[in-house]
């Protein structure tokens, strides 16, 4: 039934498009939707790469080194050796399971929360319209768009008003276009002014739209889907990666040589070999990813908990690491409970005219209807309108801040113009003194408005200017250049009272580290009066028209002074947020508009409101359930504790892990056997593997939330450079105590080597958690039950019958107590260094 995606599907009358997908304006039956549902599929434009549990295990099966050990274990089965071939497969088995159910539980989980915030669409189902989630819309049915709503899918206009879509992200058509119904014959999608595509935004007007297609079929699903993944990996993400290959580059070293060792000492081939592979198996950081989904997600469900829904978990480090926050003011600063509370003349007396005047304008407006103008309508609620006509509006836009209605009276047309009121009384020319009869605005009576104004914003109250001209009866389609030469009618005046919890949020942010800045498109006397009242330390000021005339180099230099900002444009606070990352900083932004979304996209951490546009929960990458900075500053707090809790991880396996892997390289060089054999290598490496899923749980040190964090790769090497070694000269002296001491044969040593190497690797968990001393830190209680549970495990394979299979055997007691000696010695050595291994880091 759907058209392929390069069809001109807006070249065909509203009857055709009815007809070929057998509907009508009143929309679908639900049966039908769901009958459609079931036959096209789901609305996505690609299907989420989330594998399937199953053909996650196929992918982790065909891993070289994994696969390599299959092979190798096949090959052991062949020869015989049956207990090997089955003792490595379980192994195997064990750690694939472990590895991958635990991600794909913590991708459920953050999957379902990010739903819970997804976009939803105004449909038209038997005959009402209902709130549906985009993934359900199929096509013929009909839906419902304002300004602010995201386009769901592809269709043709039945019917708009003022529509305006953005299609930059689709076309690089920087400037909304128009979209009305058609007919239209078009050739190009960009001249369709009768389609709508997925993907756009509608950023003014209404629309009610047909849908023509969904999913993969519509014309930029493609591209969209594309653009959607394209998101730039954050600087803890390349630090990764970079850490990743590191990794990788010193376990193919390592094993290379510990095989080419093994073969020129004439060691059985088959052994050798499946020892360095299993070394690298440890080695390798494929668990690194699993260990970050699971710890984001988990940080994810403990931030929703406290009403931060995380749409991209990576942002979840970005919040921790944000050290300068943007918010807007309506909603964020203040109580957004907006009321009108005057409607001065240019006398300064409360007049019905500039009521009136109003009321026409917010009432017969297309675009945006904002909460100013829900406030005019609500008090001017009783006055009749009957007698004037409406003919058309130049809809409202962020850049012009005004928004002008032509409409009639007794045959009388007037343009009333409503918008920021220095701006409109600058293109005033005359001013209506209530006489009827406007007179020239000469210079005394300008300052006298403009010091009206400006007692008002003194007093925390928001104006907006309202003026008007007389329109000669045949221009039916008024535009931006006829308001010039207006006639100056007077000020709707507003309230807005401050939310006190906002200072108390501010103060908690700035405790911890982040600045706050303010950016909004409101006047700069409104903000310092929000300021004052509320006690915000906030300095410097930059006026959108100052920004203007800076370059970004410029802006660059002066954003960091600068705590307000006033009057911007949608595209300046982009330039703001770019402005502050050129200088290093990681950046925040809050906001609730279509006139903030482009900012929220470029920030690190950008954040939108449950109640935000579709357009603004689209950008942001964290949607708060309730409005309120006080919010933020727990889930800075929440980004801040996974990233501690990640970097344990990190520490762990560059350093304990990395240690015991080197030291089992070297003693495979210089022992007449294999330290270990594959097998326990294997078994070491899934007991160690499984002591550390703690990690996700436990507590972190108040001073790792105090400040912001940064990704630094250095300190992450300095780290494992010091205490990688520490844990290898202990591990050489067990060697040294086994070998001379006590002539240790191949069973014993292995024995007693696991037993050490197992208990270094685990326990030093409790010390590497935290940069304090470890007696100051409490480990949680799951953390402390699962890596001493995995210790005792280790202890029971190794030192009981259990072990005889796995080719361990009996140790002396002298050499027991020894390698107790020698763990303490190794926990007293790391807990007295790593202070000095953490560097700056510590601070
Ligand atoms: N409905 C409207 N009619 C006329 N002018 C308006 C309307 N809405 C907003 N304006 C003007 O545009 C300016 C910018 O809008 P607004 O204050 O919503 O911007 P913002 O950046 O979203 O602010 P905030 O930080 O408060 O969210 C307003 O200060 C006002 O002067
Ligand atoms: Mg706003």
């Amino acid at each position: 039934m759907q058209p392929n995606a390069s069809d001109p599907f807006w070249r065909r009358s509203t009857e055709a498009s009815f007809a070929a997908l057998r509907c009508s304006a009143q929309g679908l039956s639900s049966a039908e939707a769901a009958r459609r549902l079931a036959e096209t599929g789901s609305n996505v434009a690609v299907e989420p790469v989330r594998l399937r549990l199953l053909a996650k295990i196929g992918r982790r099966l065909i891993e070289p080194l994994i696969a390599i050990l299959i092979v190798a274990a096949l090959i052991s089965g062949a020869t015989g050796d049956w207990a090997s071939f089955v003792i490595i497969l379980t192994i195997l088995s064990l750690s694939i399971a472990l590895d991958v159910i635990q991600e794909h539980r913590a991708e459920v989980t953050a999957e379902a929360l990010k739903r819970s915030v997804a976009v939803r669409s105004q449909v038209r189902r038997d005959g009402k319209t209902i709130g549906l989630a985009v993934e359900d819309i199929v096509p013929g049915d009909v839906v419902e768009l304002r300004a602010g709503d995201l386009v769901p899918a592809d269709g043709i206009v039945l019917d708009s008003r003022a529509a305006h879509t953005n299609e930059a992200l689709l076309t690089g058509e920087a400037f909304p276009v128009e979209k009305r119904p058609g007919p239209c014959d078009a050739e190009a999608t960009a001249d369709a002014f009768n389609a709508l595509f997925g993907g756009t935004a509608l950023v003014s007007g209404d629309a009610t739209m047909l849908v023509v297609a969904t999913g993969a079929r519509t014309r930029f699903g493609g591209i969209a889907a594309a653009l959607r993944s394209a998101e730039p990996p954050t600087a803890f993400e390349r630090g990764l990666h970079a850490l990743g290959v590191l990794i990788l580059r010193m376990t193919a070293f390592l094993v290379l040589l510990v095989l080419l060792a093994n073969l020129a000492l004439h060691r059985p081939v088959l052994e050798s070999f499946l020892f360095a592979v299993a070394l690298a198996v440890g080695l390798t950081p494929e668990l690194l990813p699993m260990i970050m989904t699971v710890t984001l997600s988990r940080g994810a469900v403990r931030m929703a908990a406290r009403k931060v829904v995380v749409k991209r978990l990576a942002a979840i480090h970005d919040l921790g690491a944000m050290d300068i926050l943007c918010t807007d003011k309506t909603g964020t600063l203040t109580e957004a409970r907006i009321a009108l509370v005057g409607h001065p003349g240019c006398d300064g007396v409360d007049s019905e005219r500039v009521l009136e005047l109003a009321t026409v304008n917010s009432r017969f407006e297309s675009g945006v209807r904002s909460a100013l103008d829900d406030a005019i309508i609500a008090h001017g609620d009783d006055m009749p309108l009957t007698s004037w006509k409406r003919i058309a509006d130049v809809p409202f836009d962020f850049e012009r801040r005004r928004v002008s209605v032509l409409a009639e009276k007794d045959g009388r047309p007037l343009l009333i113009v409503k918008g920021a009121p220095e701006e409109v009384l600058a293109l005033s020319t005359q001013v209506d003194l209530g006489t009827g009869a406007p007179v020239a605005l000469d210079d005394a009576k300008r300052a006298s408005l403009t010091r009206l104004y400006d007692d008002k914003a003194g007093q925390g109250l928001r104006s907006l200017g309202i003026a008007w001209r007389e329109m000669p009866p045949e221009r039916l389609r008024p535009g931006v250049e006829d308001e010039a030469n207006l006639v100056f009618a007077g000020y709707c005046v507003f309230v807005d009272p401050p939310k006190p919890s906002a200072a108390s949020a501010i103060a908690r942010l700035e405790e911890v580290g982040v600045r706050v800045k303010i950016v909004s498109g409101d006047a700069a006397p409104v903000l310092h009066h929000i300021v004052e009242t509320l006690g915000i330390p906030a300095k410097g000021l930059l006026t959108g028209a100052e920004i203007s005339e800076l370059t970004d180099t410029a802006l660059a230099l002066r954003v960091e002074e600068t705590d307000l900002f006033a009057r911007v444009a949608p595209d300046q606070k982009t330039r703001i947020v770019r402005a502050l990352q050129l200088r290093g900083h990681t950046v925040g932004f809050i906001g609730d508009g279509i006139n903030d979304a482009p900012a929220i996209k470029a920030a690190d951490a950008g954040l939108s409101v449950d109640g935000a546009s579709d357009v603004a929960r689209a950008a942001a990458d964290l949607i708060l359930l309730e409005h309120d900075l006080g919010v933020v500053a727990d889930g800075v707090a929440e980004g801040r504790y996974t990233y501690a809790n990640i970097m344990k991880y990190v520490r762990m396996g560059t350093s304990s892990n990395f240690g015991n892997m080197l030291s089992m390289a070297i003693a495979s060089m210089f022992l007449p056997f294999l330290p270990l054999t594959p097998i326990q290598v294997l078994l070491n490496n899934l007991i160690y593997d499984m002591s550390e899923t703690g990690i996700p749980f436990d507590n972190v040190d108040e001073q790792k939330v105090a400040r912001p964090h940064n990704w630094d790769m250095n300190s992450v090497l300095r780290f494992s450079l010091i205490m990688g070694p520490l844990s290898s000269i202990f591990d050489i002296a067990t060697f040294i105590v086994l070998i001379l001491g006590f002539g240790a044969a191949a069973a014993e040593f292995r024995t007693a080597w696991f037993v050490e190497s197992m208990a270094t690797q685990i326990l030093v968990v409790f010390l590497i958690r935290t940069a304090l001393p470890v007696w100051k830190s409490r480990p949680n209680r799951v953390l402390v039950i699962i890596s001493l549970t995995a210790l005792a495990v280790a202890n029971l394979i190794a030192l009981t019958p259990i072990g005889l299979k796995l080719g361990f055997g009996a140790v002396l007691w002298p050499i027991l107590a020894i390698i107790l000696l020698l763990v303490v010695g190794y926990l007293i050595a790391a807990e007295a260094l790593k202070r000095f291994a953490l560097g700056a880091e510590q601070a």
